[in-house]
């Protein structure tokens, strides 16, 4: 019967966890730290180690130096889905972002238990690459052929292995945070873990005690201390996603960070110093928004020592055709299809389009002819892309109005939710924050991050 260890402060969500997984038929241990765990039991002997990110004490990534054989499936929140602990992968390491449901728990535990009976030390996927990635090249972690994407891989070697703090700067869906992690895994700290953090996606509320901690009793909620995502990234990279979005206090305790590498928790008198390189990207123009005041003009400076532009893909049109065929061989291995493949009138409509949500609509486009293809051949009107100029007419009611106003007016105007949605932001988001946006459609800033995620949508550009 394999052997879980459960890693969790949160006394509430820890049992529910050990009932979850002892009702699946596994062997269960908890612990409430990393020390605690590490006093009470052999790690070891575990198969397999859930543990919460952020813990009292050491952070929860500590326990993949502490058993190094056995993998670590990492849970938290707010930081983005993907890549927050992907390099971290000393053991079979996955993460899982709270508040998760139990059938989406248990594939994963069993995803990654099935893959350690297979192959105990292989666990890569296309997807992620390892910090072994680190003695390549940016080209091993993101694919760019044309001239413009030779450019950023140059700036990415040369900059990625000195402690420089990088801006990213690019429109929504061109690779900013894939850049962000080749820059983290060409580093001398690729073997440390790379935090991202999207600072669109975490309630204005929550952002400081979720970069920096807080102490215990900090506010109403703060029951216990707990270790912030800076000080989780001690010693390796800090990825800041969206940073024009960081409300003004974050942006001060930031710019302390910045200046004197140390983190003081909310509700701390204490400082600690944090070893953290740090990696920003936004799809804003920052300097434009200190002018107006909307980001301070001293962190913009430090933050900007280096600038990366990644263009958007209407810029890298000789890539489109090589990026397709990149997503579609991973899909079609997915699928187990792998004779899947494109119409030459397919092909000429990818070099036509103009993709505003950029490489994330490609990459969506594939995925979706995929699962909608008979046959073979992916024909034009499976890639189901917008065509240009084409225009909604959004009644008023609607543009003032909230999430129930758009459904129950839903049929009468022949526009649906999510069209809505896509044209709501699209037509205000230059001049609203993406607090005011999601204000406005009445949803939380972090439903409005993960629509935008679903559905590709573009940010005008602003810089
Ligand atoms: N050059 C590339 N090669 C392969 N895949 C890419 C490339 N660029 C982007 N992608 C894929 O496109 C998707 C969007 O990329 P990413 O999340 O890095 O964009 P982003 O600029 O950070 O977007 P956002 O600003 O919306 O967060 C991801 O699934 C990523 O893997």
């Amino acid at each position: 019967m394999p052997r879980i260890l459960i890693v969790e402060d949160e006394e509430i969500i820890r049992s529910a966890l050990r009932k979850l997984l002892l009702h699946a038929g596994y062997d269960v241990a908890d612990a409430g730290s990393v020390d605690e765990a590490e006093r009470d039991n052999n790690l070891q002997q575990f198969d397999l180690i859930i543990s919460d990110l952020r813990l009292p004490g050491a952070p929860g990534t500590e326990l993949i130096n502490r058993a190094p054989s056995v993998p670590v499936l990492i849970m938290t929140s707010y930081a983005s889905l993907r890549s927050a602990v992907d390099s971290m992968k000393l053991g079979a390491v996955e993460y899982i972002a709270k508040p998760f449901d139990h059938d989406e728990m248990l594939a994963a535990v069993e995803a990654i238990l099935s893959q350690r009976r297979q192959a105990p030390a292989e666990t890569e996927t296309d997807d992620a690459p390892v910090p072994g990635a680190s003695e390549d090249d940016p080209s091993s972690i993101m694919y760019g052929e044309c001239d413009a994407m030779q450019q950023v891989f140059r700036l990415i070697r040369k900059v990625a292995p000195t402690e420089t703090t990088v801006l990213v700067n690019g429109e929504s869906g061109t690779g900013k945070e894939l850049a962000a992690r080749a820059l983290h895994l060409l580093s001398p700290r690729a073997s440390k873990p790379l935090i991202s953090v999207n600072c669109a996606a975490i309630p204005e509320s929550l952002i400081e005690s979720e970069l920096f901690g807080h102490e215990k009793g900090a506010f109403t909620g703060a029951v216990s201390a707990r270790t912030g995502l800076i000080e989780a990234a001690d010693g390796g990279s800090l990825f800041l996603d969206e940073i024009g979005e960081l409300p003004a206090e974050a942006q001060a305790r930031l710019l302390r960070v910045l200046q004197e590498s140390e983190i003081r928790k909310v509700g701390s008198t204490q400082s600690r110093k944090v070893n953290v390189r740090m990696i920003a990207a936004t799809h804003r123009n920052l300097k434009a928004m200190t002018r107006t005041g909307e980001f301070r003009e001293d962190l913009y400076y430090r933050l900007n020592v280096v600038q990366i532009r990644i263009p958007p893909l209407r810029e890298r049109q000789a890539d489109v055709l090589g990026l397709a065929r990149k997503f579609l061989k991973r899909q079609s291995e997915r699928m187990g299809n792998p004779n899947l493949n494109l119409s030459p009138e397919a092909m000429r409509l990818l070099q036509r389009h103009r993709w505003p949500g950029n490489v994330r609509e490609l990459e969506n486009a594939i995925e979706r002819a995929c699962i909608m293809v008979e046959g073979d051949v992916i024909s034009p009107a499976m890639l189901d892309l917008e065509t240009e100029g084409e225009d909604v007419n959004i009644p008023e009611s609607l543009v003032e109005g909230n999430n129930e106003q758009a459904q129950d007016n839903d049929g009468s105007n022949d526009l649906s939710l999510e069209d809505y949605f896509q044209h709501f932001v699209l037509e205000n988001q230059d001049r609203m924050s993406e607090t005011e946006l999601a204000q406005k459609l009445g949803i939380s800033r972090k439903s409005l991050w993960e629509r935008r995620q679903r559905l590709g949508i573009p940010r005008k550009k602003s810089n």
